[in-house]
Parts: structure tokens; sequence; C-alpha cells
């Protein structure tokens, strides 16, 4: 007597059958991204992100969040900043590792700086920016949040800029960091992170974003330079005795995407 409208695979080419067969449908969806976004994504964004905010333990207001996605739409930046949910979310993985110092490569409108730059009353920030327009929409934003003193934004290229900084460190003329989220050119994830890991102090995290693109991270016939750059970063990172790492999907209000983590050894 059966309970359920479940029937449990009897055999082992049935299962694969199942398997081939649920892969296919995947790929099928993959092909017509209307699929891919699902309005419940947005509403759990929403929901839970208003419930868990307080804004009495920390001295971020919305008004300051709200005002630097507002002036930078404004001065005609893309709405590619991280979300709420995100930018929270970095905010307290910078509390989890007591960050006193955090490098973040991609600047924009600083949306995600000023998250990293609430995770502490005295931590320091470095932001790498090669658009000096963005930098500059950063910087008012940032001083609008009351964050702008504690923030230093480097104008250039990442390539140029992180190898300066990886010198002034071994130099001991600037501390090393423990936290760095990199959220710039994909095509340097791994650059960045190969320097990065030099000026990261051990227990230290890396965060790189957008490496799962609508799950193009899996697809091996991909073109696209991005997609290569995530495949990059996440490969090495496999190979290297340095960092621990994991990638970690996710959805939201910004689409089908996710992060990787890793840990200096
Ligand atoms: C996705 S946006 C950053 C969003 C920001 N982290 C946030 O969530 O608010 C990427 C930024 O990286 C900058 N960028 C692109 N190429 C760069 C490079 N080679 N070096 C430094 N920054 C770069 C872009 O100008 C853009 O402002």
């Amino acid at each position: 007597m059966t309970h359920s409208r479940f029937r449990y695979p009897e055999k082992v080419s049935e299962i694969s059958e199942i398997c081939s067969s649920r892969l296919n449908s995947l790929l099928t969806m993959s092909q017509h991204p209307s699929h891919e976004t699902d309005p419940r994504w947005t509403a759990v964004d929403n929901y839970s992100f208003s419930h868990l905010r307080r804004p009495s333990s920390t001295t971020l207001s919305s008004a300051d969040l709200s005002y630097a996605l507002t002036n930078s739409a404004q001065n005609g930046l893309p709405d590619i900043a991280v979300s709420p949910s995100q930018g929270k979310y970095l905010m307290l993985q910078a509390k989890l590792v007591k960050a006193k110092n955090i490098l973040e490569v991609g600047t924009l409108g600083g949306y995600s700086t000023i998250w990293l730059a609430n995770s502490s009353p005295d931590v320091q920030v470095v932001s790498v920016e090669v658009n000096s327009h963005h930098a500059g929409v950063a910087r008012a934003n940032l001083s609008h949040a009351g964050v702008g003193e504690r923030v230093e934004i480097k104008l250039g290229p990442g390539v140029e800029v992180l190898p300066q900084l990886a010198e002034e460190v071994k130099q001991g003329k600037r501390g090393k960091f423990q936290m760095v989220f990199i959220d710039a050119d994909k095509e340097n994830n791994w650059n960045y992170v190969d320097v990065a890991v030099g000026m990261t102090e051990q227990g230290g995290c890396i965060i790189v974003d957008n490496v799962v693109r609508k799950g193009l991270l899996a697809d091996p016939n991909t073109t696209d330079p991005r997609v290569w750059g995530a495949k990059t970063v996440v490969e090495n990172i496999g190979k290297d005795e340095r960092l621990d790492g994991v990638v970690m999907q996710t959805v939201g209000e910004k689409n089908y995407d996710g992060f990787l983590i890793a840990v200096v050894k």
C-alpha cells in the first residue's frame, strides 16, 4: 500500500533516466531566460530585509542608503549595485572577521562601500574604481552617509592599483586586510584574488561577486569573457593551497547569481 503519489525508482537505469530528463528540462529552462525570474525572489528579499532591519543597531540609516542609490541614478550610474540584503550580508561578514581594514574593487556609487564602512565605527575601507565620474558620485554618497573620512577611493584600474597596495602592505606602510570584496571587471577576478591573498591576514576572507551568472558558470561552451573570468577564479582557487573557497548560489531582486567566498589559510 502506498501513502503518497511519489514512487521510488526501482532500478539504477530508471534513476539515470530521471536524472537525465531533469537535466534536459533544466537546460531547456536555461535557454529561456524568462523562466529565470520569479516574483517570489524579490518578495522574499523585501519581506526578510524589512523584518530583519533594526536601525537602532547601526548608525546606517535607510535615508543614507536610499540617497546613495537615488543620487547614483540621477548622475547616470548603472543600476548594478548589490541589493540591500547582499549589502547587509557584506556588513555582517565584515563583523564576523572583525575587519579593521577592508579592500573593495569596484566602487560604483559606493552603495556596497557604505555597508562595509558601517561594519564597525573604526573600520577603514579602501575602494578601487577606474571611472572618475563613478568615484566622484561615490565620494558625495559616502560623505552624505557620514563615512567619507574612513573610505579611501583609489582611482585607477585594479590591475595597476592592487599591486601598488600590495607593495605598501609589504613595506609596512599599510596594514593587512581582513576582508576583500571583488566586484569590478570580471575578466580580472583571478588577478585581483591572486594579489589580494598576499595582503590579507590569515583567517581573513575574499568574496568575489557575480560568479554564477544565471548558471552559465557550469556551461563549458560559453563565450562570455565575464563567465570565463568566473570560471578561472573558481578553478584557480580550487588549485591554490593558500585558499579554501565555496560558491554560494543566490536568487533575489538581482536575479539568479551567486558569489564565491574564500578563506585565507
Ligand atoms: C558592479 S559595479 C560595483 C558595484 C558596487 N560594488 C556596489 O555594489 O555598490 C562595478 C564597478 O567596477 C568598476 N570597474 C570596471 N572595471 C574596473 C577596473 N578595471 N578597475 C577598477 N574598477 C573597475 C566600474 O566602473 C563599476 O563602477
